[in-house]
């Protein structure tokens, strides 16, 4: 375990409230994220994920509540800038200027706050240093930023939508990296709006919902009452049968089939599939949309019936 920073959470928000207007972002959020754990932080598009995020950095005040980051109190700037030494931030917009090049972003970066662990990150992440960035693909860019991010060796990092942009294969190395980095006592917090990836790598989740937080879970909770979202095809009706099902939540006729998410046992769900004309099955991961579904009832879906969901 690293750091010698006393006992305060590196991150913790108490009724942390942001308005813009009339819209109400962050809704009184109270958490604490452990020192060395990897935190989830999920939610749809415009949850307030991002309105978090700045707040914690201090680039928007909050309206009201508070927050501190490093046992700073985002309040007070001064000890903010001094925590914000031994913090790494990526943020959803990397906004770099397009005429430089990756390398004197990094040669920036390492003269404000160090580089200590530049040359393990390139090994991972391979950007085109010597290219101005008007030249980068986005996944290119995020890998800049992720460099950037760690490579003072901070002991706290907070991401905003981290692998956007990433391929699979660069996003199972970014995976495998943040489990590293955890096990070297780096706490990591960062927001997704995609299940999947937070399940591969975060200990703790919390769900954030037009602004308010809806559930502060260890993954493996979430998992084991999230179930799994099965889809069927059919050359009969098979709707009624599978509605009426133990553990069916969620059913939606599609046009050539029914998709639902299931939580009851497997035998049960073959035995009623028996009796029908099946052409195809498949069982994933529900989207985050439908967790929130089996979670909170009142939650409206954001699409239609025919559709197969949002990201997965
Ligand atoms: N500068 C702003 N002015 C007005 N409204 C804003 C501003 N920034 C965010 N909002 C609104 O606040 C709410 C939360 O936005 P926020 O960007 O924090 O969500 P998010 O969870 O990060 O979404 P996404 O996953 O799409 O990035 C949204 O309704 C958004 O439209």
């Amino acid at each position: 375990m690293r750091g010698d920073r006393g006992a305060a959470p590196p991150i913790e928000t108490h009724d942390l409230t942001k308005e813009y207007g009339s819209v109400l972002a962050n809704d009184a959020l109270s958490f604490a994220v452990e020192r060395g754990e990897v935190f989830g932080f999920l939610g749809p598009n415009g949850a307030g994920k991002s309105t978090t995020i700045r707040m914690l950095l201090g680039l928007i005040r909050p309206t009201s509540g508070t927050a501190t980051v490093l046992g700073a109190d985002v309040h007070d700037e001064p000890a903010l800038i001094d925590a914000k030494r031994r913090v790494g931030y990526l943020p959803a917009h990397l906004g770099f200027d397009g005429e430089v090049t990756g390398a004197d972003v990094l040669e920036y970066h390492a003269s404000v706050k160090g580089d200590g662990r530049l040359p393990e990150l390139l090994e991972l992440f391979t950007p085109p240093l010597d290219r101005p960035i008007r030249e980068y693909s986005t996944g290119n860019e995020r890998m800049l930023g992720l460099i950037q991010a760690f490579m003072h060796d901070p002991d706290l990092v907070i991401m905003d939508e981290p692998t956007s942009g990433l391929d699979p294969l660069k996003q199972e190395e970014f995976n495998e990296f943040v489990r590293d980095e955890r096990d070297r006592g780096t706490t990591v917090f960062f927001s997704s709006h995609v299940l999947s990836e937070v399940r591969r790598i975060c200990d703790r989740v919390g769900i954030i919902r037009e602004g308010r937080l809806v559930e502060l879970e260890s993954v493996e909770t979430l998992l084991s009452q999230g179930g799994k979202r099965v889809r069927v095809v059919t050359a009969d009706d098979a709707y009624a049968q599978l509605a009426s099902l133990d553990g069916v939540v969620d059913v939606r006729r599609l046009s050539d089939g029914v998709q639902f998410i299931y939580t009851g046992e497997y035998n049960a769900l073959l035995a009623a599939l028996v009796e029908h004309d099946v052409r195809e099955i498949d069982v994933s991961e529900p989207p985050l949309e439908d967790v929130f579904i089996h979670y909170y009832g009142e939650h409206e879906p954001a699409y239609a019936d025919e559709t197969d969901g949002t990201d997965a």
